[in-house]
């Protein structure tokens, strides 16, 4: 029962601190624009005093760099949205599925923050969105914030990437910053209907260069990203890996 009173809490703040935000948007900037996102980053970061999740960031200043970039994070839950507004920099706006824009308040709120929403289903029409963003992306001096994996993904581990954000990050030459959010399966699970608080680690990783690179590097950079997410996500979750090691870098466990 706590798990639904939780989780319905969280939608019903979703939804009100949507409202709010889209009233304080209009009134600050007028409709549509990135700068929006650091009204809705205040507000976002509110929830984490409702549910006692704290955060605990590494290397938060390699995303403060004042140019444009592709950052691409682990996506495990609706939660992840505490988890990106935590260290989310200016001027980046987020690719989200469509759907997301049809849930009334938080779809607009979303919409005058900037986000960029793309239909999954309709892959050419996806590409092209995106496409765009990548050619806006200099002139813009814009960050894109994507979900490589595509989905919420409750697993212990990463899914494959798709490619999206490699190739927009080669088509603009700007380069691709992972961040890696540890797993919140301590503290919530959706199965086992467990919704309590926690703690997140979240590492930003150094940057990726894409200058150089074409098409025919996409599946190389995809795969070096994803080894060091993954690398790293083990480590900030204390999850021993293949190997009975608790990460590569500490000692085989004993
Ligand atoms: C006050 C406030 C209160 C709170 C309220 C809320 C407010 C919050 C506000 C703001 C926070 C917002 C929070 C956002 C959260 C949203 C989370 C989500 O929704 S996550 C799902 C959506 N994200 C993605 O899906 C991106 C990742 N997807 C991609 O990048 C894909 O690549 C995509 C969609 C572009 C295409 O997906 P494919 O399923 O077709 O898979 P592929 O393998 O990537 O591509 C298929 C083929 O197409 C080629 N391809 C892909 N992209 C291409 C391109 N750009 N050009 C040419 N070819 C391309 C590839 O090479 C591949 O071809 P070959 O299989 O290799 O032959
Ligand atoms: C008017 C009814 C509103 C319903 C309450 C709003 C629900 C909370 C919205 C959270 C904002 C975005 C958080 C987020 O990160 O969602 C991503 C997931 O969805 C991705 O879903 P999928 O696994 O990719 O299908």
């Amino acid at each position: 029962a706590n798990f639904y009173f939780r989780i319905g809490s969280y939608c019903v703040l979703c939804v009100v601190f949507s409202a709010v935000a889209c009233v304080v948007c209009v009134l600050c900037h007028g409709g549509r624009t990135v700068r929006n996102m650091s009204i809705i980053k205040r507000f976002v970061r509110i929830f984490k005093y409702f549910y006692g999740i704290q955060f605990e960031t590494y290397g938060e200043e390699k995303l403060h760099d004042d140019k444009p970039c592709v950052i691409i994070s682990n996506h495990q839950s609706i939660l992840d949205m505490m988890g990106l507004m935590e260290v989310l920099p200016r001027n980046c706006i987020q690719i989200a599925k469509r759907e997301l824009f049809y849930m009334g308040p938080v779809g607009l709120i979303m919409y005058l923050g900037g986000v960029i929403f793309i239909n999954r289903k309709r892959t050419s029409a996806a590409m092209s969105a995106m496409e765009e963003v990548g050619n806006t992306l200099v002139q813009e001096n814009l960050k894109v914030w994507i979900y490589p994996e595509g989905t919420r993904n409750e697993s212990y581990d990463l899914l494959p990437f798709k490619k999206g954000a490699f190739y927009l990050a080669v088509q603009a030459q700007v380069p691709v910053i992972p961040v890696v959010y540890s797993s919140f399966s301590s503290f919530y699970h959706p199965e086992k209907k467990i919704f309590t608080s926690g703690k997140i680690k979240v590492e930003v990783l150094d940057p990726i260069k894409t200058e150089g690179l074409t098409v025919t590097d996409i599946p190389k950079l995809l795969e070096t990203c994803h080894s060091v997410m993954r690398e790293t996500f083990f480590r900030l979750s204390n999850k021993p890996n293949e190997n009975g090691t608790n990460g590569p870098t500490s000692q085989p466990m004993q």
